[in-house]
């Protein structure tokens, strides 16, 4: 039904009112603000004025350090009052622009007064106090806008459900204050506000989704009560944007107790992580904490080792075929992703308990002086039933006691009286103070010079042994490597742990190669992660109790080690898992599910499906959906496009002058970020090369921070995640793409395209393709 131009007038006189309302209370705030900077100002300028400063006197202390404590709570309470109002006036800034993009007439049971409800970027109340004029779109009451089609609904209260009648619902299109289209939609969000949304060129920033949030993604975004949410969706179907939306909703939600660092986003890679960075600014709150696992494993591994990354392991796994021992490896990869890898290492600590941890020697000046051996024996004199890391709690205790006997002896030794001679005047000085403080000094000369050399020794010993103290509390007189790196080179070790376990079948070669990379120095990726679980089951978990939620997006790229690696890393945190399988790239990946069905109990886990794409158009969608098995069930959003279009070149020179000329073409039709996608680094270093002297671009590398618009060259594992106005396949041959373990390489390329994408290939085209 259409809506009469009367009606229109209407709906723009409402919002000429809501924006008149937004401008008085801008008006407010921004006074309200000046008076609290000013006050600030004031404070800070006059800090010390008001504060009594008497030292001296020990009672005249504590009241000059609560007098101090008192200012700095007054100024405190003043900045936090300045940053929420400057972020409030920063949301009805914006929400002047756009006040609503939605409205909801609704009829409560029992209640014969219809309520219109409209909803925006954030809640405005009336003048009188207790209407509100705009809804934010997290309040309760908005879920039955992204829920329900006119008809019977219902919401839920954190009092309880609330059921009734919805009459209509209507969509805006507001932008500087001004009505741009106005339609009444029934279930799904208004088609056509997608396409005017998805229509428009890609940005190097993600969007925000909330006035079109889909009923399924919605659940996504508002699901409480599990400890585990796994999300399975279909490349483009809004897996990252339902979960950054619903960080928005969690922080509305539990705005009385949680804090957005309480948050942790696991992303694929630091590009990502900045492409993603600008949504929860846009929604109001401040961003949650984001990381990638590679980052976490360098933090903890990088003073140990030289550790391979994941992306050098990818770009081994796709280059390496011809190698020798690349097929052990693999097997290796596979192995030690697993969880029986995991019960391995679990039945090697509960050997552990009884015999054979491997300690280093404790040594001073090149000297041991707490053998390994002797650290061996106290640590299994100790009650056995006791845990590892408390018995290493004990043996601190212990270390650290014959630390302080050595050093008592040490101070007799010549290096002492040695370094004592090279000591500076000061040092000298305060010798001289203390003795004095203590009256140590006699009439005796002999004796006082006795007494300064034994206390310049105790502090000379004392400076010396200060690393040995921190090392020992470090726990670093445990040899972990040695610890990891027997379970490889011990054959009797691996078999006592393996029990009824199936070893790999090149097992000899897969240690044979884990030990050689130990004695180098090096940690393979694959090895990261079992490592650090051995260390920590040794060493006690470091667990992070302050993490509520925790967020994985790209979810098929972990193994299930990482999974449960993960989940014993954050006790307390419920966990969103976003994954697709058919994008899982990674080497470990099992192929069945994402490894997740033994992290929970199912009565803690939901799943939810996505099956609708929205990035790309209509035909690039029915072409990409095609490479993949069980690709008829992704469906796409109805947007029309241009054919994708597979174009062979005759050679490498014949390659390039194609795409240079069809980046030409591509520029002057308007697109403005255009990626060539290379299979590997290696490949798209090639295409680089190949096409940098005819247009300008941007070879994109693992360590690219950042997202920018033009052209660019990116190797197809870095290109998760984030999107395109045009992707070019830069060479999608058999050669290339030939083996079942490229197909999801070659679908997340291609599922990078919003609107236009184009495949080259030489000689054979890829199976996948056909
Ligand atoms: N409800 C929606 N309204 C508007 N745009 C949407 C909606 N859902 C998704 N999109 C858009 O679709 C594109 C893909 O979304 P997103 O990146 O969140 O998908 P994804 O499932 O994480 O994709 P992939 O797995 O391929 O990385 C983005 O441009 C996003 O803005």
């Amino acid at each position: 039904m259409s809506i009469s131009e009367q009606e229109k007038r209407k709906e723009q006189e409402r919002v000429d009112q809501v924006i008149d309302t937004i401008d008085r209370q801008l008006g407010t705030l921004q006074e309200q603000a000046g008076h609290v900077k000013a006050d600030i100002v004031n404070i800070r300028k006059h800090f010390w004025d008001d504060v009594t400063v008497n030292v001296d006197d020990p009672s005249e202390a504590i009241e000059t350090y609560v007098s101090i404590k008192q200012q700095a709570e007054v100024l405190s309470e003043r900045e936090r009052r300045h940053r929420h109002a400057q972020k409030r006036l920063h949301l009805l800034t914006r929400l002047k622009q756009s006040p609503y993009f939605g409205r909801i007439d609704f009829t409560e049971d029992g209640d014969n007064e219809t309520q219109p409800i409209t909803l925006g970027l954030t809640s405005l109340l009336h003048e009188n106090g207790h209407d509100f004029l705009i809804y934010d779109w997290r309040a309760p009451i908005s879920s039955l806008y992204y829920d329900y089609g006119p008809g019977p609904a219902q919401y839920d209260t954190p009092t309880g459900t609330i059921t009734g009648t919805l009459e209509r619902k209507r969509q805006y299109i507001i932008r500087d204050g001004r009505i741009r289209s106005l339609f009444d939609t029934s279930i799904t969000i208004g088609d056509e506000l997608l396409q005017e949304v998805l229509g428009q060129q890609a940005e190097n920033q993600m969007k925000t989704i909330v006035a079109t949030i889909q009923k399924e993604q919605n659940q996504i975004i508002r699901n409480e009560g599990n400890r585990l949410l796994i999300v399975q969706g279909a490349a483009g179907s809004g897996k990252t944007s339902a979960a950054l939306q619903r960080v928005a909703y969690l922080l509305y939600r539990h705005r009385e107790t949680l804090q957005a660092d309480q948050i942790l986003l696991f992303t694929p890679n630091p590009m990502f992580s900045s492409y993603i960075s600008t949504v929860l600014p846009e929604l109001g709150e401040d961003n949650m904490s984001q990381t990638t696992f590679q980052e976490y494993l360098e933090h903890q591994l990088k003073a140990n080792f030289r550790l391979e990354d994941a992306f050098a392991q990818i770009e081994y796994v796709l280059t390496a075929m011809n190698e020798p021992g690349y097929s052990a490896r693999m097997e290796g990869i596979r192995y030690k992703s697993s969880l029986d890898f995991m019960q391995l290492l679990e039945r090697y600590v509960a050997l552990l308990k009884q015999e054979g941890m491997i300690f280093k020697n404790v040594k001073f000046r090149g000297k041991t002086i707490i053998s390994a051996k002797i650290i061996k024996k106290t640590f299994y004199s100790f009650d056995p039933s006791l845990s590892i890391p408390h018995r290493l709690e004990l043996l601190i205790d212990w270390l650290l006691k014959e630390l302080k006997k050595y050093a008592r002896q040490e101070r007799k030794q010549p290096w002492v009286e040695e370094e004592i001679q090279l000591l500076d005047q000061e040092t000298y000085l305060k010798a001289y103070q203390e003795l004095t403080r203590k009256n140590s000094y006699s009439d005796d000369s002999f004796d006082d010079y006795e007494q300064e050399q034994q206390l310049l020794a105790t502090w000379v010993v004392r400076k010396r042994f200060k690393p040995l103290r921190a090392g020992v509390k470090q726990l670093q007189f445990i040899d972990i490597p040695a610890l990891y790196r027997r379970l490889f080179a011990d054959p009797i070790w691996v078999n006592r742990c393996k029990q009824e376990q199936k070893l790999p079948r090149q097992w000899r070669m897969v240690a044979a190669q884990t030990v050689e990379k130990l004695e180098h120095g090096k940690l393979a990726y694959e090895d990261a992660t079992p490592y650090l679980y051995l260390k920590e089951r040794i060493e006690g978990f470091r667990s992070n109790t302050a993490i509520r939620y925790v967020f994985i997006d790209e979810a098929q790229d972990y193994s299930p080690f990482q999974f449960h690696f993960i989940k014993q890393l954050f006790p307390r945190a419920n966990f969103t898992v976003l994954g697709d399988l058919n994008q899982s790239i990674h080497p470990h990946a099992t192929g069945n599910g994402l490894a997740l069905s033994s992290l929970f109990e199912s009565e803690q886990t939901a799943t939810i499906r996505l099956t609708r794409s929205y990035r790309s158009t209509r035909p690039i969608i029915e072409f990409t959906r095609r490479m993949i098995p069980g690709g008829d069930k992704i469906e796409p959003f109805n947007r029309s496009g241009l054919q994708p279009t597979v174009t062979q070149a005759a050679n490498k020179a014949d390659l390039a002058s194609k795409i240079i000329n069809h980046i030409k073409t591509l520029q002057a039709a308007g697109h403005r970020t255009i990626a060539v996608i290379g299979k590997t680094a290696r490949e798209s270093q090639e295409a680089y090369q190949a096409l940098k002297s005819d247009v300008p671009l941007r070879l994109i590398q693992k360590e690219t921070a950042s997202f920018e618009s033009g052209v660019v060259v990116i190797p197809s594992y870095l290109a998760k995640g984030v999107e395109f106005d045009v992707v070019i396949l830069y060479n999608g041959s058999q050669e290339q793409y030939g083996r079942e373990n490229e197909r999801n390489l070659l679908y997340t390329a291609c599922t990078r395209a919003m609107h236009e994408l184009h495949l080259y290939f030489i000689g054979e085209r890829s199976p996948f393709l056909k």
